[in-house]
């Protein structure tokens, strides 16, 4: 009664047959369910109820003013059986909201922000790692290249010496496995062969292609056994080189008691950071000079800014950011239009709630559409171009408008923000300073419409690099 409105659902099927996660997701107004029904509207997963919340009101009000009814993770669905491997182990990303989900997140928190202080600072780790892709790209100066790997295996290095202190060639099979591991798997997911295993359990044991996320799943979960393994052998008990040693500290420290942790919990904790560190990043760096190049001239501005701020420094540092408006203003825009995680992770009701005078009942899957803010009419000075003023006051100053939600919002909100942030901030700065990225002139015109997935990717290109 009173439950938000939709398409007409069949029995067994639900709305299996409309259900196009990428046409809902359309930007709002453009999507037209949204147009249809409003910013709250519901469809049917099989047969689970599911919300999809539209706008900035709307999404606010219940990612962040009922953050607690709001803050679940359904469970039961394709990606809960194929990443999670031990039923008591469901790692922080899918977790639902409980003490365990909160005692791992606060873990989480803190130690990445720990290592960012310590000796070896989380910055050195990303220009190191940044300096390396500036070595592969000078080999390739006056020539085109495909960015696509490069920026994959470079944020999963990051994301690597943090969890493991270590760095990977990027020939490294574990590498290789890890990336196409995180691409495929993000596309199945949300893609039609994922809603078809969400909506109809009687196939999901049917040799489909969506087995072929469980298989690679698998393989990941072995590997990761193996590599804590050989971890162990070198380990030294209250001396930490990492995170993962440092949740085995904490393992140690906790004992036997009735803890969230166990070293099945940090196996899942290591893929859910892995994963989340990777795609997301890279993709968001992919959208980076895809539209930088097409732009040329918000290129050059950005490296007259750049080149002003670190004159005479060696490297740049993330405090620099507050001298460049507009460089962020940029890295801020591309993030908007890279929209790179356009669905967040779904979400879950925990108990019985209201939403803009609509009921929602406990249990309900809540599909929030970040897309339909980073795009909202009269949230934007230039909701649908590519125009970094977005983030700029009259005065030139960089400012962060309400609507830009990339991570989502409220207790659920990304755990990866600071990191993915300095990411991005250090990656692009470094590599506009010394280079400048030309659209290969027998590119054609650019596509910037990204291949839909859990994490969105812009299609395949070239870019053309020249010493600046
Ligand atoms: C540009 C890069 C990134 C984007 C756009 C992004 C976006 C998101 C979004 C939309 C969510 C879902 C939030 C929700 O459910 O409401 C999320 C969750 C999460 N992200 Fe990120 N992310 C990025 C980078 C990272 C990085 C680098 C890490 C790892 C250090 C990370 C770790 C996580 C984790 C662990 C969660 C689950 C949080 C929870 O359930 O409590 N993310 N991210």
């Amino acid at each position: 009664k009173n439950f938000p409105p939709g398409p007409r659902a069949l029995p067994i099927f639900g709305n299996l047959l409309q259900l196009n996660l990428e046409e809902s997701h359309c930007r709002s107004g453009e999507g037209k369910l949204a147009k249809r029904y409003g910013n709250v509207y519901s469809l049917f997963i099989g047969s689970r109820p599911a919300v999809v919340i539209n706008g900035l009101e709307a999404l606010k009000e219940a990612l962040v003013n009922k953050a607690a009814d709001f803050s679940g993770r359904p469970q039961d669905l394709m990606v809960n059986h194929a990443v999670q491997m031990k039923a008591h182990a469901p790692g922080v990303v899918l977790a639902d909201y409980n003490p365990g989900w909160r005692e791992h997140r606060r873990f989480g928190l803190t130690t990445l922000r720990n290592f960012g202080l310590g000796k070896q600072s989380m910055e050195q780790r990303i220009l190191g790692e940044v300096l390396h892709i500036i070595k592969l790209l000078e080999q390739s100066v006056g020539k085109t290249v495909d960015p696509h790997l490069l920026f994959h295996y470079a944020a999963s290095n990051v994301i690597c010496q943090v969890l493991f202190a270590r760095q990977f060639s990027y020939e490294d099979e574990f590498m290789k496995f890890s990336v196409s591991l995180f691409h495929e798997t993000s596309k199945i997911i949300n893609g039609r062969w994922g809603m078809i295993y969400d909506s109809l359990p009687m196939v999901r044991n049917l040799p489909l292609p969506f087995q072929k996320a469980f298989k690679m799943f698998q393989s990941a979960h072995e590997r990761r056994l193996e590599m804590l393994a050989e971890n162990k052998k070198t380990r030294v008990p209250g001396k930490p080189r990492h995170f993962t040693d440092c949740y085995l500290d904490e393992l140690d420290k906790r004992g036997d008691d009735d803890s969230s942790f166990s070293e099945d919990q940090l196996c899942a904790f290591i893929l859910d950071l892995h994963f989340a560190g990777t795609d997301t990043t890279a993709n968001t760096l992919l959208a980076a000079f895809l539209y930088l190049m097409n732009y040329p001239q918000i290129q050059e501005r950005c490296q007259q800014e750049i080149d002003k701020v670190l004159d005479g420094k060696d490297l740049a540092s993330f405090e620099d950011r507050h001298q460049m408006p507009y460089v962020q203003a940029v890295i801020h825009e591309i993030q908007r239009m890279a929209n790179t995680v356009p669905l967040s992770v779904f979400h879950c009701t925990t108990k019985d709630t209201q939403l803009m005078g609509y009921s929602i009942p406990r249990g309900t899957i809540i599909i929030p559409n970040l897309s339909s803010v980073l795009f909202e009419e009269g949230q934007w000075k230039s909701p649908h171009e590519f125009k970094p003023e977005n983030f700029l006051n009259d005065q030139g100053e960089f400012v962060k408008p309400e609507a830009f939600m990339p991570f989502s919002a409220g207790p659920r909100m990304c755990l990866g923000e600071g990191l993915a942030r300095m990411e991005l901030f250090l990656t692009v700065v470094t590599l506009l300073r010394r280079f400048k990225f030309i659209w290969p002139e027998d590119a054609g015109e650019p596509d910037f419409t990204p291949l839909f997935g859990t994490t969105q990717t812009p299609k395949p290109y070239s870019m053309k690099v020249q010493l600046r």
